[in-house]
């Protein structure tokens, strides 16, 4: 489903160019459960960019479900990732002045796959599902940090995309917090999504299905999890 081939990016630097990613290759299927790690400077949030159409490779190619990411108009870009992939950052990204009902609602507007009558229905039973319905109509500054990544998660859920896309979602979290959204995110690849998570966590237990290693821009592993 997710395809990358000879990805490679390069950053213009004042001491030369700077190769952030060097000919990734990766496939990765329906359902996995992928945590993509390596230490501070690696490329993973980069590689993430790549995935999700936010920045463009120097060469290669990224498929994702036979689109061509890279070939998107700017135009059908951002609706073509709102309906396609879900993104979750580690500061959440909630509009402040808006209610966390409403930042929902907001990014079902934008997308705009899902019928009008049935958003509001969703958005509660999406904050339902990751036991928040009781804040929906609070501010994010009302939230906790936990709370806050909760309503973010929904968020990225709204438009039913079949793939979501973490970037170190449980690095501003206490361990309970991150260990229950962890288990949010396994939940959601066992219903059949695409979870991508990056992090420095500890991985060697958590579940995952497989653990990619990024190296100075090289994908040097690509592991199974242990359960
Ligand atoms: N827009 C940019 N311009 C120049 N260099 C960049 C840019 N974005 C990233 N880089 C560089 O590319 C390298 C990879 O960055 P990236 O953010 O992907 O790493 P990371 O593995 O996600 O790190 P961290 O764990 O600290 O978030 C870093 O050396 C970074 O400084």
């Amino acid at each position: 489903m997710i395809k990358l081939s000879g990805v490679k990016k390069v950053f213009p630097g004042s001491n030369g160019s700077f190769t952030a990613l060097d000919n990734i290759d990766l496939h990765l299927a329906a359902g996995e459960f992928v945590a993509i790690v390596g230490k501070s400077g690696s490329g993973k949030s980069t590689l993430l960019n790549m995935l999700t159409g936010i920045d463009h490779p120097d060469s290669g190619v990224v498929t994702i479900n036979d689109t061509r990411v890279h070939t998107l108009p700017e135009s059908q870009l951002a609706k073509w990732r709102g309906a396609n992939i879900g993104i979750v950052f580690q500061f959440f990204q909630l509009i402040p002045t808006l209610s966390i009902l409403e930042n929902l609602l907001l990014a079902m507007d934008f997308v705009d796959v899902i019928p009008k009558p049935k958003r509001a229905q969703r958005a509660r039973s999406l904050l339902n599902l990751v036991g928040i319905e009781q804040h929906a109509d609070k501010f994010p500054a009302a939230l906790s940090g936990g709370e806050q990544q909760r309503a973010a998660i929904a968020r990225a859920l709204v438009n039913a995309p079949p793939i979501l896309v973490a970037d170190e979602p449980t690095g501003n979290l206490d361990s309970k917090n991150a260990s229950e959204i962890h288990a949010l995110f396994r939940q959601f690849s066992r219903s059949g999504k695409t979870v991508i998570v990056v992090t420095h966590e500890d991985v060697s237990a958590s579940g995952y299905d497989r653990i990619v290693t990024l190296q100075d821009g090289a994908l040097v592993s690509d592991e199974r999890g242990a359960a």
